[in-house]
């Protein structure tokens, strides 16, 4: 079991649900990220998402391109965002996964790239344009590291959904409508029906994000899963603070009051 898994599961044994927040690495600057994920486990974040910045975010709709652009102005590469997460398990075992583009990966080489999240202490990868036929690649070394393959499932068909949650680790990451990140204010009107289909084909925890930003949503949607995910909503106020901590540590304190 990794950092993930046991979080998860202490967490359901004492009834309770995960906090999951995302910020891009490196905006505004990679020392100030190493910050705000001390400021987020203070603010009460269960797990640690953080994005890789890349030049071509097709699934980020504006607000978490323009934090990609941040991070890569402010000099942001892979090398660093890795010393970044070897310094925090200096001082945190939070659970940390890694959003990641899959030509990022490609260009490091898939096995030095998962050897060395191991070694930092990455405990898992969401990788937003790996689809499920080119799982293979990337599978064996998957099991080979102390890494979990966290799975992406869109609303689509029960029998899809069972084919892509099969080998997920960690929890799965189900996408409560289509299109590109970004708060909303409305989400799909059979969101719960989803919800309760993938619930259905697994048995490893179920997370929902993509639009929550409020109280409101997460008190919604927390009877059907075991965690829920915040990205934009937290980036757009590190944009508008330029990464204080204190704002981002209050803004998570009061996402984690719904809980
Ligand atoms: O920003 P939102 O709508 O709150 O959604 C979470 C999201 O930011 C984070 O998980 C994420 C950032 N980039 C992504 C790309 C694909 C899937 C998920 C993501």
């Amino acid at each position: 079991m990794n950092r993930i898994q046991e979080r998860l599961e202490e967490l359901r044994k004492e009834n309770k649900k995960a906090l999951i927040t995302y910020m891009t690495a490196g905006d505004p600057n990679i020392e100030q990220t190493e910050k705000l994920i001390y400021a987020k486990e203070r603010g009460g974040a269960d797990i640690i998402e953080i994005g890789i910045p890349f030049s071509d975010p097709v699934a980020d709709g504006p607000v978490i391109q323009a934090a990609a652009q941040r991070a890569l102005e402010s000099g942001t590469n892979l090398e660093k965002v890795f010393q970044c997460i070897a310094n925090v398990r200096k001082n945190t075992q939070i659970p940390i996964a890694f959003l990641v583009y899959y030509n990022s990966i490609l260009g490091y080489g898939v096995e030095r790239f998962i050897r060395q999240c191991e070694a930092v202490g990455v405990d898992g990868l969401i990788i937003p344009d790996l689809p499920l036929e080119e799982r293979d690649e990337i599978m064996p070394y998957i099991k080979s590291f102390n890494v979990c393959l966290i799975p992406l499932v869109a609303p689509t068909s029960k029998d899809r959904i069972k084919d892509i949650t099969q080998e997920g680790e960690g929890f799965v990451y189900c996408i409560s409508s289509m299109g590109v990140t970004g708060v909303r204010k409305e989400f799909h009107e059979s969101l719960e029906a989803f919800l309760k289909n993938v619930r259905s084909v697994t048995d490893i925890p179920i997370a929902v994000g993509f639009g929550m930003s409020s109280q409101e949503d997460i008190k919604r949607l927390l009877p059907y899963v075991d965690g829920v995910i915040v990205g934009s909503a937290i980036v757009k106020k590190i944009e508008e603070s330029h990464g204080d901590e204190k704002v981002i540590e209050e803004f998570v304190q009061s996402l984690k009051a719904a809980y």
